[in-house]
């Protein structure tokens, strides 16, 4: 039996309809003497709103645009009300602790918890042993066979079969080469079409030899002034890495950049410093934004803030964010002061020029694309369309990736001119102070997943360890065995709420949990110190999501390890992996584990089964109630602060409902393949909650309910709500209907 069940209930710590942000509005206190700050959820009133998450996978942040009364869970539609309270604190969003329920559980029920020492079989043994390899395939390789405890070997024959093996000679299948293998051929220039090639020369500006090669240069001998060379000191950076030294003065000049450096290498300092380079440079009478700087998660975002400040922390430049899931209404305020730089994840940056009048970007002149290749991906284009469609021309763009593309077509779409090719490293290289791990799962072992998993956390990568997952449910299912298991962790997925999500990272950040159990949200780009390993529990979508994943340790020139479990549906990207390790002489090791080790760790996952299913039920229960009493609260407010609702502007968005939808199971094919989207659409036959709230919806009306669109959002809710109707004040949007952009 797979210990990972899909499952349709799958309670995320928080709803989906919790991926909100609570937001100050100014409304008049209940005793109706003063007006106070208070809170309120956005996701109702921002109806169209969405933003970027699980690995900047586009998602309805809050609730569809068709809004309706709250029928889904109750509670998606009044999101915006909960936080009207009389005392005028902020509305509690009660947090479902999966670590409190577990504790509770176990005081309760008295459960011990399930931790190493109760595994006789698994206190005498030895880690799993290592054994260097330099085999080109998985499970194979001359050094395997004087292994001594015959695991080596066998799994030698069987990765024969499996067609694990890309040796000479003992390739039982020809492997098919596959589009990342091919990528990461050395030379592989030479074997792109002549058209390609003829493209490219055309676009890049042709290269030139910088004067420096590969010599060791200082941060002063890139001319920049003190405040910044301050700032790099103040960081403790005293020499440019390869990355910062080649792209500074390119930047500097004013060129566009499409920039790619192995993951760890500095890109982010690297496109910072001659932006704040430049600003020290512009005219300081009017207050103008000049550079938006956009990455595909809030993480990321948040992350490339504080280094920017960091950086900045000797000059007068200013800042603004335009963050997904953090207050809106605080960076509406921050942007009117026209800050010289803004970070942003794409949706939020769209809202807020959309909705905020006082977020200009058409003075901007330099933008930046964190995570280029993912932003030019599925998923991203309209909303980057929209936005390229609104910032000068005349800008500079710069593109940043450890994986970056270089294929014109894409690039050409980013809209840049005549840019400078800066590539570091070979593409989809990896650092080289990472050693990279595989566990073999041989046939009909697949399903032992989990106790491979638990016994390599509680045996052989203990701590300071990221373990990566495909999907949130599986992330969330896992956090739940290792609570039961007496192991710290914390989850990470975009089932969280912004602030718990940057809670789990502090909370690993800071040693108080040794795990993080995460999607794809967490690939790219994260720069948590420290780390020494990252799991992949399973191969993720594409080799360039590996290089991603594995590329959140041995950063910095630091070293640590990779650990792929590897079964028959991972061998694609493990192929991948190794090829592309071997042509760059990474090290690639095979870690065999005793079968029987993983079997006793797995035999008490299956005993905790039952367990976890009523955590799950507690959370659901747990976070039912929490929904009820929001809504309580927000019918109230409804009641109590009905003009000041009804006044609000309605938001507007580019896209369609439709359109919107489809951009994101567009992004999710990317992340997660077409068959795990087929799965999910198909489920087990069950609706989902949205669905399900339309369905309701779409009877309430049929049965005569108020419900007319054109109405602003808060009409249409106090309609429905206190049936009563008022005259909203409509927004005028803002915006152009959406087209590509002309460059
Ligand atoms: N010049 C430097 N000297 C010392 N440390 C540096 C320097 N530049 C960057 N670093 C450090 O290197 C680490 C990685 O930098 P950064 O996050 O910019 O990498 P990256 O190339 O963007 O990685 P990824 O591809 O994963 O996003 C950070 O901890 C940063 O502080």
């Amino acid at each position: 039996m797979a210990p990972i069940v899909e499952d349709d209930d799958f309670v995320g710590t928080l709803s989906d309809n919790d991926l909100v942000s609570d937001e100050e509005v100014e409304v008049p206190a209940t005793n109706g003497t003063k007006r106070k700050r208070e809170t309120k959820k956005q996701s109702a009133v921002k109806k169209q709103k969405k933003d970027t998450d699980e690995n900047g996978e586009k998602v309805d942040e809050d609730v569809d645009s068709e809004f309706e009364f709250g029928l889904e869970d109750g509670i998606t539609a009044l999101d915006d009300y909960e936080a009207f309270v009389g005392d005028g604190s902020q509305a509690p969003k009660k947090a479902i602790d999966v670590d409190d329920i577990v504790a509770r559980r176990r005081k309760v029920e008295d459960i011990e918890p399930v931790s190493e020492s109760d595994g006789s079989e698994i206190d005498g043994e030895e880690d799993g042993e290592e054994s260097e390899a330099s085999f080109g395939g998985f499970g194979a390789g001359a050094d395997l066979g004087e292994n001594e405890d015959g695991v080596a070997e066998d799994e030698e024959d069987e990765a024969s079969e499996s067609g694990f093996v890309d040796e000479p000679g003992n390739e039982v299948a020809a492997p098919t080469p596959h589009p990342d293998d091919l990528g990461s051929e050395a030379g592989s220039d030479a074997q792109e079409d002549a058209l390609e090639e003829e493209k490219r020369n055309a676009f890049f500006e042709p290269e030139t030899k910088t004067p420096n090669g590969t010599a060791q240069i200082s941060f002063t001998s890139l001319s920049l002034s003190r405040p910044v060379l301050k700032g790099l000191s103040s960081i403790g950076f005293s020499t440019p890495t390869p990355i910062q030294s080649k792209t500074i003065p390119v930047a500097l000049e004013g060129k566009d950049v499409v920039g790619g450096a192995v993951t760890g290498s500095g890109k982010t300092a690297a496109f910072i410093i001659p932006i704040l380079e430049r600003l020290m440079y512009r005219p300081r009478r009017t207050a103008t934004t000049r550079v938006a700087i956009l990455t595909p998660t809030r993480e990321l975002a948040l992350q490339c803030f504080n280094v920017a400040k960091k950086l900045a922390s000797h000059t007068d430049i200013t800042f603004g964010q335009a963050i997904g899931g953090l207050n809106s209404r605080e960076q509406e305020k921050q942007l009117k002061l026209r800050p010289d730089i803004v970070i942003a994840t794409p949706g939020r940056f769209i809202d807020l020029e959309r909705n905020s009048p006082s977020f200009a970007v058409n003075t901007v002149e330099i933008l930046v694309l964190d995570e280029a290749d993912r932003m030019l991906e599925e998923g991203f284009a309209d909303e980057l369309n929209e936005i390229l469609s609104k910032i000068p021309k005349s800008r500079q763009t710069m593109l940043f990736s450890a994986t970056m593309t270089s294929k014109v077509d894409d690039l050409i779409r980013a809209g840049l001119q005549r840019p400078v090719r800066v590539m570091v490293d070979a593409q989809r290289a990896t650092v080289s102070g990472l050693v990279q791990e595989f566990v073999r799962l041989r046939p009909g072992r697949e399903s032992k997943r989990l106790g491979y998993l638990l016994y390599l956390c509680s045996k052989v990568h203990t701590d300071r360890a990221i373990v990566f997952f495909r999907q949130k449910k599986d992330a969330h299912r896992v956090r739940i065995v290792f609570a039961l298991c007496g192991m710290k962790a914390a989850e990470l997925h975009g089932s969280m709420t912004q602030e718990q999500r940057i809670q789990a990272i502090e909370s690993f950040r800071s040693g108080k949990a040794s795990f993080l159990l995460a999607t794809d949200l967490a690939s790219r780009g994260l720069d948590i110190k420290g780390i020494e390993t990252v799991i992949n529990y399973e191969a993720p979508q594409s080799h360039e999501i590996y290089l991603h994943r594995v590329g959140r340790t041995a950063r910095a020139g630091r070293s640590g390890k990779s650990c792929t479990l590897a079964a028959e549906p991972d061998r694609k990207i493990v192929k991948a992996a190794v090829k592309g390790a071997k042509a760059q002489g990474a090290l690639i090791r095979q870690r065999t584990v005793d079968p029987k080790d993983a079997d006793t760790w797995q035999t008490k996952c299956d005993s905790l089964q039952d367990e976890v299913e009523a955590v799950l039920r507690e959370e659901k229960e747990e976070k039912a109630l929490a929904s009820t009493e929001r809504q309580i609260t927000r019918a109230d407010n409804i009641v109590t602060h009905r003009d000041e609702i009804l006044a609000r502007p309605k938001k507007t968005w580019f896209e369609s409902e439709k359109d919107k939808k489809s951009a994101k199971q567009k992004g999710a094919v990317v992340l997660n393949g077409p068959e795990v989207i087929d799965k999910e659409k198909k489920g087990k036959g069950k609706l989902s909650n949205k669905q399900k709230k339309r369905l309701l919806d779409k009877d309430d009306r049929k049965a005569g309910m108020e419900w007319k669109k054109g109405k602003s959002m808060g009409e249409r809710a106090v309609g429905k709500v206190v049936k009563q109707k008022g005259g909203g004040a409509g927004a005028k949007p803002k915006g152009k209907p959406k087209g590509k952009p002309k460059r």
